[in-house]
């Protein structure tokens, strides 16, 4: 038995790649921060030009507004999700009170080179010459190894922290696994067809999620920096939570970069490159990335969905037949984690290309 918290066991990364900057007091744009954006894709209006759909879950056609939005996007808006609002400002708060202490601070709970939880800049920063203007802390059940190091002479505080933590875990589980069935329904297929899937039903299973808090602190000149490169999420589902302000941006097929407005009480919801193996590429993981501002301190949340431990994710029998055959190998979420830890943007071409999992390399 292996878990995605071992996935860096093997490939640990650089610490120059996890210290964030401290940007107490940055008035200008160090060089190691200084980017040059691609002017590949360009940044579309989402006002005049296509927005990423808002679905409500309660309307009646739902789940065809939902295949169709993961078949031309890879992504959504959803509302009427049935989470309670006031505990997405319970855990903007916490997230806040974490990312506002001083820097010394937040370095007690620095992530380790091999490790996937603790305070630091994105794994993917090893692919990047250049810094990402952003922190984030990723966590994976009740976080008072964490809590108690941030804040050492409050208890109240460290409770108060993990149990809104771990409320917005559960309501997270809960809300994936309802949303994985209806992808699903989507197509026409039900959790039978899964044979993995497991329903949470005495709130516990083995499926493997994390939560990451992000943090992009204002930025003297957002357009010279980066808050979170370009990439596709490996999970197979995330949803993400955005604070007020703008910052996170799609790549759509053919029109470019299309920002996604923050509806307030909605939530973002990410297909990942497992959900792209799944359905053997009916779906595709969606290319995102953020940017931070000049006026507000932007934070998101965002939770992983992933299968459980050991399970190989390969293409969905119902999905594949004699004229659509198997184009990805079968893997688990941690070999995935390692292949893109390897690969980064090129892991899935690594997938179709290689037939057995034993050629990842
Ligand atoms: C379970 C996951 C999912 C991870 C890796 C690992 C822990 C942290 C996640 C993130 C969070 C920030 C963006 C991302 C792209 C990153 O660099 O770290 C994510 C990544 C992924 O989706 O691959
Ligand atoms: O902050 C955002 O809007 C995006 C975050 C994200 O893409 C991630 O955590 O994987
Ligand atoms: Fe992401």
């Amino acid at each position: 038995m292996s878990s995605i918290a071992e996935s860096y066991k093997a490939i640990p990364m650089n610490l120059n790649h996890i210290i964030p900057l401290d940007f107490n007091g940055v008035h200008e744009i160090p060089e190691s921060h200084e980017w040059t954006i691609s002017t590949e894709h360009p940044i579309v209006d989402p006002v005049t030009c296509d927005s990423l759909p808002l679905i409500d879950l309660s309307d009646p056609n739902a789940l065809s507004l939902i295949r169709k939005a993961c078949e031309e996007w890879g992504a959504f808006q959803v509302i009427n999700h049935g989470i309670p609002l006031n505990l997405f400002e319970e855990v903007e708060l916490q997230t806040r009170r974490l990312f506002s202490l001083p820097t010394h601070q937040k370095l007690t709970i620095l992530r380790s080179p091999d490790s996937i939880t603790g305070y630091g800049m994105p794994h993917i920063q090893t692919f990047f010459p250049k810094l990402m203007w952003s922190e984030g802390f990723q966590l994976i059940g009740y976080p008072m190894e964490y809590a108690s190091q941030l804040w050492p002479q409050e208890p109240d505080q460290q409770t108060n922290f993990c149990d809104v933590m771990e409320k917005y875990q559960k309501e997270m589980k809960a809300f994936t696994e309802k949303l994985f069935e209806m992808l699903l329904g989507s197509l026409g297929l039900t959790l039978e067809d899964i044979h993995w899937f497991k329903p949470t039903t005495d709130g516990s299973n083995n499926h493997q999620n994390v939560l990451t808090l992000n943090s992009y602190p204002v930025c003297p000149d957002p357009n010279r920096t980066m808050g979170l490169a370009p990439h596709t999420d490996t999970s197979l589902i995330t949803v993400l939570h955005q604070s007020g302000s703008t910052g996170l941006q799609v790549l759509k097929d053919g029109s470019g970069w299309v920002p996604v407005v923050p509806v307030s009480g909605a939530l973002v919801v990410n297909l990942g490159d497992l959900m792209e193996v799944l359905t053997n590429g009916l779906f595709k993981s969606i290319m995102h990335r953020a940017v931070a501002n000049m006026t507000n301190h932007r934070v998101s949340v965002a939770f992983f969905f992933g299968p459980p431990r050991d399970v190989e994710i390969a293409p969905l029998v119902k999905l594949t037949d004699e004229d659509h055959p198997a184009l990805y190998c079968p893997l688990t979420w941690k070999e995935f984690l390692q292949t893109k830890a390897k690969h980064f943007d090129k892991a899935l071409e690594v997938l179709r290309n290689k037939g057995a999992k034993d050629n990842l390399d």
